[in-house]
């Protein structure tokens, strides 16, 4: 008899068994040394929750919005490529299962089925991300047939100028199959598949910058929301400056003030809402670009308190857990994206599979809402939970 799956963990597993190397390691690597995937999830584990009692928690609502779109719980699906290389049913299987559980999902601008069949295959509520291609020709096509097929927002990745070294797709080389969506638009030589980074390289545009949303703008009527925003981990620009002063007197650091880091960064989350972006996703592309960059959850406070409420900014990276939604909902996410997870239920049990993920989160949080004390998701704040920092700063 089949051992009973408890959790999504339990899907990677799944699907690892499920899929050829090739792809599997496609889907769960990272980046070069794989530091920030690690972090990714470890960071998690050091953010400890701070429950209250004897709060009448008999009913949980987590249902919330987002964008003005309501969705049964603060969970999107992450846009990712190529499902159907983890299931012959694809992003329609995967969106069928976020139909059936009345949550979002994000289109990926690499995926398998295109932008109509996902389209016309359920009524789940869809946001289309894009890459901007050389072709700026090509990514206006696709953003206009997302917007003429009901998709409600565009997700702007910004974190991908180039494609991340992933040592093991270059071991396995890794092949993308033919992507539909371009069919009739790029030669034949990037339709029959290639090498992907070679793929990418052909693809990404590399001179996207910020004034760039000019552009956007006039391609589309759809919010823009921006995928890849992080800052760093101190923040010296968002009152973290006495702590700051602290740290780097006991290490005998040089912090040059106006030209450090922390305030560069802190900027690019306060840029992307003076030039217009609708919404910020924090998030380091689940470790599959620049390694040793900060786990997403590290820095998700600072931009939240960065853009003080001005936009809504949502988070991805590392979520396996209802307490890991929780943790970035006290922090300031107004909902999380999972990546990984949702393709391993889909390699393991196709639209099913994706569907118990979703319902394991969703579980998950309930329970943690409820040992809480949170009945709904705006009771989650930020003294809900306990960081490495406070942790730090309580010791001054
Ligand atoms: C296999 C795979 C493919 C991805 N493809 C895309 C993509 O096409 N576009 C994009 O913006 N992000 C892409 N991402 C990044 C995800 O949108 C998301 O940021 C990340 O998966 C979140 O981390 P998690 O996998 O730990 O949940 C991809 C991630 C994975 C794992
Ligand atoms: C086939 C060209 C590259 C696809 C990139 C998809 C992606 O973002 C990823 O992380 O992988």
């Amino acid at each position: 008899m089949a051992t009973e799956i408890v959790n999504v963990k339990e899907f990677q597993e799944l699907a690892r068994q499920a899929l050829p190397k090739m792809y599997y390691d496609y889907y769960s690597g990272g980046a070069e040394d794989q530091y920030t995937l690690r972090e990714n999830m470890e960071a998690f584990c050091r953010i400890q929750i701070q429950p209250r009692i004897l709060v009448d928690v008999s009913k949980i609502d987590m249902s919330t919005t987002v964008l003005g779109y309501n969705t049964s719980a603060p969970i999107m699906i992450a846009p990712t490529a190529m499902h159907q290389l983890a299931h012959p049913e694809g992003e329609v299987a995967t969106a069928r299962a976020a139909a059936a559980c009345n949550t979002i999902m994000v289109l990926s601008y690499m995926s398998t089925c295109t932008v109509e069949e996902v389209a016309s295959s359920c009524n789940a509520i869809r946001f289309f991300q894009l890459y901007v291609h050389k072709r700026r020709d090509v990514s206006a096509q696709l953003v206009q047939r997302a917007e003429g097929n009901g998709y409600k927002a565009v997700i702007l990745t910004a974190d991908a100028p180039r494609l991340g070294r992933r040592e093991a797709d270059i071991k396995n080389k890794m092949i993308s199959p033919q992507l539909k969506n371009f069919e009739g638009l790029l030669s034949t030589e990037v339709d029959k598949g290639s090498n992907i980074q070679a793929l990418a390289s052909e693809t990404f545009d590399a001179s996207l910058c910020w004034k760039d949303i000019g552009w956007l703008r006039s391609i589309t009527n759809l919010p823009i929301l921006i995928k890849g925003v992080l800052t760093c981990e101190d923040g010296a620009c968002l009152g973290w400056m006495p702590m700051l002063l602290w740290i780097s007197h006991i290490m005998d650091t040089h912090l040059d003030g106006g030209n450090s880091l922390p305030r560069m960064e802190a900027e690019a989350a306060i840029k992307a809402v003076e030039v217009g972006f609708d919404g910020i996703i924090v998030s380091n592309h689940g470790a599959r670009q620049l390694d040793y960059v900060p786990a997403s959850i590290s820095v998700l406070e600072e931009v939240v308190q960065a853009v003080g409420g001005k936009v809504p900014v949502l988070f991805d990276g590392g979520v396996r857990r209802g307490t890991d939604i929780f943790k970035a909902l006290a922090l300031g996410a107004q909902a999380v994206l999972v990546g990984r997870p949702v393709i391993y239920g889909l390699a393991a049990k196709g639209e099913y599979g994706v569907r118990r993920v979703i319902e394991m989160l969703k579980d998950e949080l309930e329970l943690s809402m409820a040992l809480s004390g949170c009945p709904s998701v705006k009771d989650i704040t930020r003294s809900h939970v306990r960081t490495e920092r406070d942790r730090l700063q309580s010791m001054l």
